[in-house]
């Protein structure tokens, strides 16, 4: 089965995360996810999280840590791989081409959002974590 290698932000500000709702007629639609997208050829992970922040969003960030675990599931389309890390964005989220909504969440709302299964694992580890490290 393909494996697909995508990478996602763990964006955190005064206690929530911004979580994105992916748009209706994309791969896992409407399910909610971490911003990000899949790795290109030649790029480390950090490169390709940052591309796809200034892609998605406009804006301009800076990556820290990965978080503890990775998220895997397998689809019809594929293995997916999901690596996340805790990311600060320096400028302003100017638009969303992506996604039909973006959302602040704390962390009883994110255990309410439906995620892509690839995500459950991650993001049940970073509600039990609480959403306190803002870089
Ligand atoms: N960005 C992002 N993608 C995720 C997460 N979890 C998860 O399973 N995915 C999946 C959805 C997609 O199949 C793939 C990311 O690809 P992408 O967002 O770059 O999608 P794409 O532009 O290629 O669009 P599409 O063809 O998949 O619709 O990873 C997540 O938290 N963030």
């Amino acid at each position: 089965m393909k494996k697909i290698e995508v990478v996602g932000a763990i964006i955190l500000k005064d206690n929530k995360l911004l979580a994105a709702q992916r748009a209706a007629g994309r791969s896992l639609g409407s399910l909610w996810e971490f911003p990000g997208g899949k790795i290109e050829p030649g790029e480390t992970p950090e490169q390709a999280l940052e591309r796809e922040l200034s892609e998605e969003f406009g804006a301009q960030s800076t990556i820290f840590e990965p978080f503890t675990i990775n998220g895997d599931a397998k689809y019809d389309f594929g293995e997916i791989i999901l690596y996340c890390y805790y990311v600060r964005l320096n400028s302003q989220i100017v638009k969303t081409i992506e996604h039909d909504e973006l959302r602040w969440v704390d962390e009883k709302e994110a255990g309410q959002l439906e995620w892509a299964p690839t995500d459950v694992p991650v993001i049940q580890e970073l509600i039990k974590e609480g959403f306190r490290y803002e870089y």
